[in-house]
């Protein structure tokens, strides 16, 4: 580029800090991104951005750090309108007493749009700009994320069982095909195929679900070893672990994401290792449901895909992804016996590049580089409780909380700006949801 080449630009932000994430373990000093429609059309020093564009817009943010927007890979949105209301209880207890019966009772579309949108309110207020979500009437997902301009991996779910979404496997892989048919060429909704676990899908209906990957290039997302019971129990009437079953019944490979994978064996690691299977960490609704710890040092060793998901908020039991990096990177170092492990800059990229390397997004999307969709999120750093600044990384890991998030942006489009949320109305959406915490309440008592 000539000195006197000068380049238009959308928007200009000022950062006195830059982690682009690619490259990695980088932090950089008083950068500016140029962010020109969807995409980021260059991250370079200010004084060459002084030179060398020209922006409609300039934001100055002389205390923050910019990072590439994070990326929650395992989630049940709309379950966050369950969040306290069945606690300190074990997976399955909590699944058979509690959450499929208050499912049963509750889950409709008007359930599931409220909660989806109190979920993404928490999620972008707190620095998500990509979610995941595994859960009921996706097709009302897909649609309140792409009205919010939120990016989403949309699971539909299959189970042997029904639901409100549907009498059993064959309406779930029915209505599943025609969901993803609709949706796969949307720029921010990614669809994809949600069995809810081995234990409660059999052996036809994951086939089934293999071939409709297959042939639409969908992922697949299912909760895999998550308790010793699950993995005792499978033992118990097979013979078999349930990742070897998934093996041969071909679920695993790149495109597939095993989603908290505790009880870990060398065969295991062998398995994921050989089909290239992605590994989803939720350690903090591992912790609270007591369902056991992932060896996520062992599986980044191995050469392993590890991102990050917080789980529903009904098991975490917030949707804060920063806090979720904290957790994780405290619980690595214990599992592994080793304070090496997981550093922050290495909790950052499970939350950014390495979920877009889970989703297959790696070439658009978890890093600050040109070219790249503009999904950008900046954090204030100049809280006293984040005094004094040595390592930008540190605090966003070790200090932070999301609140600190004061502006984020998705394709380019503002979604935070002053801590505030420019696309949603959350006085009407507190009212919405008052409502159904005031039934779920009076059910409970009854
Ligand atoms: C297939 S729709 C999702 C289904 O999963 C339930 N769920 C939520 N959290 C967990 C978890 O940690 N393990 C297993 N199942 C979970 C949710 O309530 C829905 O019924
Ligand atoms: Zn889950």
């Amino acid at each position: 580029m000539t000195a006197d080449t000068i380049t238009a630009a959308d928007i200009r932000i000022n950062a006195r800090w830059l982690i682009p994430m690619e490259p990695a373990n980088v932090v950089l000093d008083h950068q500016a991104v140029l962010i020109q429609g969807e995409r980021i059309a260059a991250v370079v020093s200010q004084e060459e951005a002084d030179v060398h564009f020209r922006a409609k817009e300039t934001i100055d943010l002389p205390d923050h750090v910019l990072l590439p927007g994070l990326i929650n890979m395992h989630g049940h949105a709309a379950m966050s309108l369950f969040r306290g209301m069945a606690d300190d209880l074990p997976l399955m207890t909590w699944l058979n007493d509690h959450i499929w019966p208050a499912e049963g009772a509750f889950v409709s579309e008007s359930f599931i749009a409220d909660g989806t949108q109190l979920a993404m309110a928490e999620m972008l207020r707190t620095g998500t700009t990509t979610f995941s979500d595994m859960y009921f009437f996706p097709e009302v997902v897909a649609q309140l994320a792409r009205d919010a301009g939120m990016r989403a991996q949309v699971c539909f779910p299959l189970l042997d069982f029904p639901t409100p979404w549907g009498s059993g496997p064959e309406e779930y892989l029915a209505k599943g095909e025609e969901f993803i048919r609709q949706w796969q060429d949307d720029p921010f909704i990614m669809p994809a195929i949600g069995p809810h676990a081995p234990y409660t899908v059999s052996d036809d209906p994951l086939t089934k679900a293999v071939a409709l990957s297959s042939a639409t290039g969908t992922s697949i997302q299912i909760h895999l070893h998550e308790t010793a019971f699950e993995v005792a129990d499978a033992l118990d009437r097979s013979g078999q672990r349930p990742i070897a079953r998934m093996a041969e019944l071909g679920v695993l490979g790149s495109t597939t994401q095993c989603v908290h994978m505790t009880q870990i064996d060398e065969s295991d690691i062998e398995l994921l290792k050989a089909t290239g299977a992605q590994v989803i960490h939720c350690p903090e609704s591992n912790l609270k449901l007591a369902s056991g710890l992932s060896p996520v040092q062992k599986f980044r060793e191995a050469g392993i895909n590890v991102a990050i998901g917080t789980d529903g908020a009904a098991s975490n039991n917030d949707l804060d992804l920063f806090g979720e990096l904290g957790t994780a990177a405290m619980l690595a170092k214990v599992v592994a016996d080793d304070a090496a492990a997981l550093s922050a800059h290495e909790a950052l990229a499970m939350a950014t590049i390495r979920g877009a390397q889970a989703l297959g997004r790696a070439h658009e999307l978890g890093s600050l580089e040109s070219g790249k969709l503009a999904d950008i999120i900046a954090v204030d750093l100049s809280d006293p409780f984040l005094q004094p600044v040595y390592d930008p990384a540190s605090h966003l890991v070790y200090s932070n909380q999301g609140r600190q998030v004061t502006h984020s942006w998705i394709n380019g489009v503002p979604q935070v700006q002053e801590g505030r949320l420019t696309r949603i109305d959350v006085p009407d959406l507190m009212l919405r949801v008052r409502g159904w915490s005031d039934r779920i309440r009076e059910q409970q008592t009854s």
